[in-house]
């Protein structure tokens, strides 16, 4: 058997594939197991010119777990090689110490893996099928999830630099084992698979066949359960997006109380972990959802409460929620020499630096003598254009910094012991005069 025979190509599974490359206009990769449901998909695109056409190759993740994982991989060399499909075997580490979690361990690897070897815009072809689909269903059922996790796996998203495409989603098992048998395939079985201690392996071996023997469609039945909540899921992320959009204060990680206030609980719920998931921050729990619901959300405007989790928080402040890492304030005792050249590290992150105005003529002028330090409560400033002095608390007030950063504040002082600058958003009118001198503008980053 060199390359497929054509008619691999007019069976069920040649003609799925066949319709469903109608609409890509992308390389393929595919993700080869050699397993009967990869080599399968394998061998039906390679019979394919369009697939060819695309551009067609394989990848083999070796997680090195099994003691002839090496074979595997040797067995998958010489499929693709008679093929004439270009393979690449990746070897990967999985953490062994994962105990139950290994499974899943495994898989974290394999895709990280899959998404670094993936071209520019490749697709990542895999073999996932109606079963598959049917399972990830009932186990998320197990788990209680919403129409979020019941939409089951995706035909397509993004990973790497490519897509992950699946495109066996509609075809069965069995249809897929039909193919393999016909074309006499060989295959390597993972005996994990068969294994009944994992959960996925109890479904398909037992619980699936058993349910199967009352509802014989039971499979298709739960992979359209999976299709409509994917519809439904669909429709509530559209809904979702516009809501939390007129919802978001202008700096994006601030949430208009009002506004979300506005919306019944289950949407806030929503709204609430798609915020912080787009701040890229660590999803938010459901005991976090609830402080917010019964503690920010109703608290007085003059109150600052707070949901802390990781290494995050989200805080209550006048109309807003506020959502971001949590900071330690400046230590009280901190105080600094600097001389407003290059740039000043400050305790828990964050520096305070000058930079050449844009423009302007560089300055000359000595070097400046500061001292830079926490607030420690009753300083004053005199600002530009004033006579008098105002006291920094007020400042700070009018300009509507939060509690939170006013504790990160730098403040700058000359040696004798004048106020000059609060981070770069209060600068006194001595230290306007000192900087114009120079060229500079103060810089502070938090
Ligand atoms: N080690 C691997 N290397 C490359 N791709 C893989 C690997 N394991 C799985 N895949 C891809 O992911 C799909 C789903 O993985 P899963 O573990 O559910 O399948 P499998 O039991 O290995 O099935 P099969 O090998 O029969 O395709 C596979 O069909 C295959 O396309």
């Amino acid at each position: 058997m060199p390359v497929p025979p054509a008619d691999a190509a007019s069976c069920p599974l040649g003609t799925h594939l066949a319709r469903a490359l109608d609409d890509v206009d992308a390389g393929l990769c595919v993700g080869y197991s050699g397993g009967p449901d990869s080599t399968a998909l394998l061998h039906a695109l390679a019979a394919l010119p369009r697939a060819r056409a695309l551009g067609l190759r394989a990848l083999h993740v070796d997680h090195g777990l099994a003691p002839d994982s090496r074979q595997w991989a040797q067995a998958c060399r010489t499929l693709a090689r008679r093929l004439e499909v270009p393979l690449e075997v990746v070897r990967v580490d999985v953490a062994r110490d994962a105990g139950d979690g290994l499974e899943a361990a495994a898989r974290d690897a394999r895709y990280r893996a899959l998404g670094a070897a993936l071209h520019e815009g490749e697709r990542l072809v895999v073999a996932h099928h109606r079963d598959d689909q049917a399972e990830t269903f009932l186990l998320r059922a197990l788990r209680a999830s919403g129409p979020d996790g019941l939409r089951g796996m995706r035909t397509l998203r993004p990973l790497g630099r490519g897509l992950l495409w699946r495109p066996l989603l509609d075809l069965s098992r069995a249809t897929l084992a039909d193919y393999v048998r016909a074309h006499a395939l060989p295959v390597v079985e993972d005996p994990a698979n068969a294994d009944l201690r994992h959960d996925r392996s109890r479904l398909r071996g037992e619980v699936m066949p058993s349910l199967a023997a009352r509802w014989p469609h039971v499979a298709a039945a739960f992979a359209r359960s999976a299709a409509l909540c994917a519809e439904a899921a669909d429709l509530l992320e559209r809904e979702d997006a516009a809501a939390l959009a007129r919802a978001q204060g202008l700096d994006p990680a601030t949430l208009h109380v009002h506004a979300l206030a506005a919306q019944p609980a289950p949407r806030r719920a929503r709204l609430l972990r798609r915020w912080v998931a787009g701040l890229g921050l660590p999803p938010l729990p459901a005991v976090g959802i609830d402080a917010i619901e019964r503690e920010l959300l109703p608290a007085p405007a003059d109150a600052l409460p707070a949901f802390a989790w990781r290494d995050v928080r989200i805080l209550r402040w006048g109309g807003l929620l506020h959502a971001g890492t949590a900071r330690a304030p400046l230590p009280a005792d901190l105080d600094l020499a600097w001389e407003a050249r290059g740039r000043l590290a400050l305790p828990g992150g964050g520096w305070l630096d000058v930079e050449p105005v844009a423009g302007a003529t560089p300055g000359t002028g000595e070097p400046l003598r500061l001292r830079v330090h926490a607030r420690r409560g009753g300083e004053r400033i005199r600002l530009p254009g004033r006579a008098h002095s105002h006291a920094l608390k007020h400042v700070l007030q009018d300009l509507g910094v939060p509690p939170w950063e006013r504790t990160r504040l730098p403040l700058v002082s000359s040696l004798d012991g004048e106020l000059l600058a609060a981070g770069d958003l209060v600068v006194s009118a001595r230290m306007r005069d000192l900087l114009d001198a120079r060229a500079l503008r103060l810089v502070w980053q938090n």
